[in-house]
């Protein structure tokens, strides 16, 4: 398992106020590895670091050993982005938008073709690819987004939010999918609030709290670790006030 991407001791602010501290994770090829943290804990601003959109950062991003402002391009085609949301162009139909992906990536028709038909058909969508994407409901249109992430077979697929919009069948797919990319090589970085389906899914997870890495290593490792049977626990050990819980639980308790 070799390591394809590291990020060193990432720090980030906006107007002066440190949104990332010292932040450093690798992936690597065949492995899945998963960012988990509170609503504003720096989860997107680290991934969008990662993708090379943010400026005016400290610490380094190695992509196979050379910083990727090195050649950016060549990085930025090996990586693949499912971001969270559904922003497509309406007035195309998904097969137009995914022949347009294919052909601004330069990937070879028949490839683009192929990958496009088989994904249109395994995500239910191929009877709708000749449909406007303006028509599809937001499920649809993440699922356009899976494809458009993977249609050029990155070598590192960064997933924000990978359940949200989906119907239980296509989270059982769009698992079997992860894994099926996984287990031919590709290096995965998920970020979810979904521990159920991080506990089923990851390799490693990561778990941050207002910018700072709390815990990170091999999933049976930190669990074993931490002396708890699940990442629900896990998490609740490392990231949730205990004091918190319990005035939840008073919640009618006023007598
Ligand atoms: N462009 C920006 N300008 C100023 N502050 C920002 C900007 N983007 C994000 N932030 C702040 O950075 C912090 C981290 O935000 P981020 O979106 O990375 O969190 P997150 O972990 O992805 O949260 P969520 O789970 O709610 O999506 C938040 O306090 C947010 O308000």
């Amino acid at each position: 398992m070799s390591e394809i991407l590291q990020v060193l001791d990432l720090n980030k602010d906006y107007n002066g106020k440190p949104i990332i501290k010292d932040f450093s994770i690798t992936l690597r090829n065949a492995h899945i590895s998963t960012l988990l943290g509170h609503n504003g804990a720096g989860k997107t601003t680290a991934i969008r670091t990662m993708l090379g959109l943010e400026e005016k950062i400290n610490g380094e991003i190695l992509f196979k050993g050379k910083n990727i402002k090195h050649d950016y391009k060549y990085y930025k085609s090996k990586l693949g982005f499912i971001p969270d949301d559904d922003e497509l162009f309406d007035d195309l139909t998904a097969m137009e938008y995914l022949n347009f992906l294919g052909k601004t990536r330069k990937i070879p028709k028949k490839d683009y073709v192929n990958i496009t038909n088989h994904l249109l058909d395994v995500l239910d969508l191929y009877s709708y690819r000749n449909n406007l994407l303006k028509t599809y409901s937001h499920g649809m249109r993440r699922k356009v987004q899976i494809i458009s992430g993977i249609i050029h077979n990155p070598e590192i697929l960064i997933i924000d939010e990978p359940t949200n919009g989906l119907d239980p069948d296509m989270i059982i797919t769009f698992k079997e999918l992860i894994k099926t990319l996984r287990d031919l090589g590709t290096a995965i970085l998920l970020s979810t609030h979904n521990l159920e389906f991080a506990e089923n899914i990851s390799d490693s997870i990561t778990i941050i709290k207002n910018g700072e890495i709390k815990i990170s290593g091999l999933k049976q490792h930190m669990l074993k670790e931490l002396q708890v049977n699940n990442l629900e626990e896990a998490y609740i050990k490392v990231n949730l006030d205990s004091q918190k819980l319990q005035s939840i639980r008073n919640v009618f308790n006023y007598a």
